[in-house]
């Protein structure tokens, strides 16, 4: 594209040189991935500064830089006040504005989100859409799966990433809002139809000051959620209505709202449940009408999950019976709530939960299931919010007979520094064990387990590794679980 072309995206800048002349093959914000005729835009993060790189991105082949100071380079330069926000537009702007040819679908929320975007994708399926997932566990379109690095990923790699989804034929898309994305501007232009809030709960304190900071940035994805009003393109705030939350950001959004409960008077609820350890029941209750539904999926934090995906299908105009074949066929999410079944003659189950309301969540369903014991097998990540430990191992002990604290993704931190953070607060005579070896944790707790226990292991769910320091080793719990049982059975 011709550079003045592309940055028309942008009202106000300074440059060095005629644009009008340069034609750019592609946009790049890392200086190690230039190629001949690319545009390299330098941001400030939080490691390190793209300015710092230019020389490189020159020797490349950079084109032309764009940069947030003044700076020396061998080829055009154009200064903006904020790089980040420039990426966001120019990356729209190149591949030329493909989510307002998408149906899409942001979900923001501490807990579920992953979980949404997969039975939203069932629902979608059924109702013969070509969908595409981005988010946590991997980036999918239609069949084909691309690994990630963020559950969000950076602006142009998301504008990128749309285009190729339309290229492809997709005509839904479901993608998890991270609040780091929204503080960051990763989803700035996104052309969102529907919002949808899950829940917010204490996480990434490291990153965001306090609750209400959190809340801020989640309220951002209300905020842009369109801002002219069309008969023909209606835009839809999904709120959870049962959390703190939903006041707030039902008054961050001018579109419509559509609020989804279990407590309070929603307008999509969920009644008469019941809760089994083969799965859940409930009479869903929408705007167009009632319909009984039955899931494999188990717990009440999954009946929220199903109302806030029904909530978001009904405003697709997905019909209640597409709805119910659909939620009866998912069997579950990779790594959450997944069983290890190696003919053992008691559960293990493998989930994500490394937050403290997840992990209460699960533990909840887990203990009114279990004929027996309950351990649980937890740590807390490296590098991540401090704070959480000592909530996360309180929990771990109101709820089982017998826990092992372990290590998650202990990243730069030592390990048993982590652990330490969870366990000084605690009673020394508590059912607890401290093993910082996670296989070794494992097979400890299905060495010990007998008929009727269940093994709840929390934290990593799909995660096929373990990081330690900046390498990740392969490790993967229900690999580990699998293999413990089978040395117990010999
Ligand atoms: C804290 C954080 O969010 N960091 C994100 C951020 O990285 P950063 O600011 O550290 O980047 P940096 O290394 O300082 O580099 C700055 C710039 O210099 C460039 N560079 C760098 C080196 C070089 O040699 N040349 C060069 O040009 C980089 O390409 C970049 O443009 O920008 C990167 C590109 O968008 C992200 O991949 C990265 O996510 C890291 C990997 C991360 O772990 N993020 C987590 C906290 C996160 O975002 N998590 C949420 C999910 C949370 C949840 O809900 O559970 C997510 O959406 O993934
Ligand atoms: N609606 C919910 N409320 C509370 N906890 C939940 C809910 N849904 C799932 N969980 C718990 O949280 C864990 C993570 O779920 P999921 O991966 O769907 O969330 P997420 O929001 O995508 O997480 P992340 O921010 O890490 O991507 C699950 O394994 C389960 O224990
Ligand atoms: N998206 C979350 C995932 C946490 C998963 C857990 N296994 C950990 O490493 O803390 C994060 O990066 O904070
Ligand atoms: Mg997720």
């Amino acid at each position: 594209m011709n550079l003045a072309e592309l940055i028309s995206a942008l009202p106000f800048y300074e440059t060095n040189a005629r644009l009008d002349q340069i034609e750019i093959s592609n946009i790049v914000m890392d200086s190690r991935a230039v190629k001949p005729g690319n545009l390299f835009v330098c941001i400030n993060g939080y490691t390190v500064d793209g300015h710092d790189f230019i020389v490189q991105a020159v020797q490349n082949g950079a084109q032309a830089i764009i940069a947030e100071r003044p700076v020396e380079a061998e080829v055009p330069t154009i200064v903006v006040p904020d790089t980040q926000r420039a990426l966001s537009m120019i990356a729209v702007k190149f591949y030329h504005n493909p989510s307002t040819k998408l149906p899409l679908i942001g979900i923001t929320g501490t807990n579920g989100k992953t979980t949404v975007t997969y039975i939203l994708e069932k629902i979608f399926n059924e109702f013969k859409r070509k969908t595409a997932v981005i988010g946590t566990i991997q980036m999918k379109i239609g069949s084909e799966t691309y690994p990630v690095t963020n559950t969000t990923p950076d602006a142009l790699l998301l504008q990128q990433s749309f285009k190729k989804m339309l290229d492809k034929g997709v005509n839904q898309v479901m993608m998890e809002v991270s609040s780091h994305a929204l503080v960051q501007g990763r989803v700035y232009g996104c052309d969102y139809d529907i919002a949808i809030f899950t829940n917010l709960s204490q996480d990434h304190l490291d990153f965001h000051k306090d609750l209400d900071d959190y809340l801020r940035a989640k309220s951002l994805l209300f905020a842009q959620l369109g801002n002219t009003y069309s008969e023909e393109n209606q835009k839809y705030a999904v709120i959870n209505q049962d959390d703190d939350a939903s006041t707030l950001l039902k008054s961050s959004t001018a579109q419509h709202v559509i609020t989804y409960g279990v407590k309070h008077a929603s307008q999509v609820m969920a009644n008469n449940i019941t809760l089994g350890s083969g799965g859940t029941t409930f009479q869903l209750q929408t705007p167009i009408g009632e319909i009984m539904i039955q899931s494999k999926l188990i717990g009440m934090f999954n009946v929220y999950n199903m109302l806030a995906a029904s909530a978001a299908a009904v405003c697709s105009n997905v019909p209640l019976s597409v709805i119910q074949a659909a939620l009866a066929k998912i069997s579950g999410v990779d790594g959450r709530f997944e069983p290890v079944d190696a003919g053992q003659s008691f559960a293990v189950i493998v989930d994500y939960a490394h937050t403290p309301d997840s992990l209460d969540n699960v533990l909840q369903t887990v203990k009114e299931f279990a004929e027996n014991n309950v351990f649980v097998i937890v740590g807390c990540g490296g590098d991540r919010d401090r704070s959480k430990r000592p909530i996360m191992a309180e929990i771990a002990l109101k709820y089982a007979d017998q826990a092992i604290f372990t290590s998650d993704n202990p990243r730069t931190e030592n390990p048993q520094a982590i652990l330490d953070d969870m366990t000084n607060g605690l009673h020394q005579d508590e059912n607890y064990q401290v093993i910082v070896d996670r296989k070794e944790a494992i097979h400890v707790a299905v060495s010990q387990a007998k008929a009727g226990d269940v093994i709840l292991i929390a934290g990593k769910g799909h995660e096929t590794y373990q990081q330690v320091g900046n390498t990740k080793y392969d490790f993967d719990d229900r690999e580990v679980a699998k293999e413990a049982i089978q040395i117990k059975e010999k």
